[in-house]
């Protein structure tokens, strides 16, 4: 797989070298190979993703169950202190010790924190070649996939090294860290063609790529309408679907172990936290920025007359309903439904009379009306 890589990279290079400079004709060509080159490449990476046929490679997760309010993976290298990390954090007690693969299975624990319940999970280290099945790594990655945001564990004295081997293992199984789904508009179609728009100037796809990928695909009808300065490689992207998009943290452990110049470096790197796992340090930071990325809602009750309760929220998450918050209450509340007031984000005017399919945001207030 890593030639493949090799080869992405140089071609890339040669996009931006040729873009603009060159005569229409030649820039066709261009376009004409690196279409071609691009879509066979997304076609081996999809390869990738289809589960081999032995039981073990399967890419089943672990068999936990979901609970609380969100579900936090832990992902790293053998011996970066996960199960260190979960000890302290969570009342689960996971085995740490100096050698590697200590953590053999899956190990959840609960954070308590701000009134939600979170779901850490420790996991056994993975290593270069997980995605295809190395250790368990199949079965590691399968479980981040179902988290809301990942802990990427790093020691801090190879932090480097290892941040970008994992990363290149999520990237080939879809996975795509602290980035938002490209905006784009796509729909195969019966017939009629390939329609192409864009709202916006592209810099990095023109139609006759765009053209080129989806016939490699084999679709020679669809409307395709870029809201965003795309690359080739988000378009392909959301052809393929089945793309996982992901907050991630990158922590990097051990920092008693590193000079403070080092530390102060890492510290500043986009999407990272320095801690010791071993001098408790940096901790409190680090559960502050998980509960950033966490992005969960909050909603505050409030009763007829009376001042909201802001010491006790219900904790949701993104994209709840008035509905959800019923259940959360009472489980037969939404049946005596008659309206809500809500104040907030969510509303133009607060308070406002709304409904149970009414969306919530964070921090609104809620007075629910019963029949
Ligand atoms: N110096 C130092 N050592 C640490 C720190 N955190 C953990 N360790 C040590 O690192 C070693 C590995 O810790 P574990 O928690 O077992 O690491 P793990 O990532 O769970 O390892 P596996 O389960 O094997 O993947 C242990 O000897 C820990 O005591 C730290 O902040 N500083
Ligand atoms: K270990
Ligand atoms: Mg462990």
């Amino acid at each position: 797989m890593s030639w493949f890589l090799e080869v992405k990279t140089v071609v890339l290079l040669h996009c931006d070298q040729v873009v603009g400079v060159k005569p229409p004709s030649q820039v066709l060509s261009t376009e004409y190979h690196l279409g071609l080159l691009k879509a066979k490449l997304a076609k081996y990476r999809a390869q990738l993703l289809e589960p081999s046929k032995s039981p073990a490679a399967k890419g089943e997760g672990f068999d936990v169950m979901k609970s609380g309010d969100a579900r936090v993976a832990l992902i790293g290298f053998p011996s970066v202190g996960k199960s260190t990390f979960l000890s302290l954090m969570t009342s689960t007690a996971s085995e740490a010790a100096s050698y590697e693969f200590t953590t053999l299975t899956c190990i959840p624990g609960v954070i308590e924190y701000k009134g939600a319940n979170i779901q850490l999970l420790d996991l056994p280290g993975i290593i270069e070649g997980a995605a295809q099945g190395k250790g368990r790594g199949r079965q590691v990655i399968a479980v981040a996939r179902t988290a809301d945001v990942v802990i990427m564990m790093l020691d801090a004295t190879k932090g480097e090294v290892q941040r970008a081997l994992l990363e290149k293992e999520l990237e080939s199984v879809g996975i795509r860290l602290n980035k938002s789904k490209p905006n784009i508009y796509f729909k195969p179609k019966k017939g009629g063609g390939i329609s192409f728009n864009s709202t916006v100037t592209l810099t990095q796809c023109s139609e006759k790529l765009v053209q080129l990928i989806l016939h490699e695909y084999k679709i020679f009808n669809a409307e395709v309408l870029f809201r965003e300065d795309c690359s080739p490689d988000e378009f392909i992207d959301v052809i393929v679907g089945n793309r996982v998009y992901m907050p991630c943290l990158y922590v990097y452990n051990k920092i008693d172990q590193i000079s403070m110049e080092e530390v102060d470096r890492l510290a500043r790197r986009p999407h990272s936290v320095v801690i010791s796992c071993g001098m408790k340090l940096n901790l409190d930071y680090l559960l502050e920025k998980l509960w950033e990325y966490l992005a969960l809602t909050c909603i505050y009750t409030k009763k007829r007359g009376q001042r909201p309760d802001f010491t006790d929220a219900i904790i949701l998450r993104k994209g709840a309903s008035v509905e959800h918050v019923c259940h959360r209450i009472h489980r037969s509340l939404a049946s005596q439904f008659k309206y809500a007031l809500v104040w907030g984000t969510s509303t133009k005017y607060s308070p406002q009379r709304v409904g149970l399919t009414h969306m919530m945001e964070h921090e609104d207030v809620i007075q629910i009306v019963k029949k």
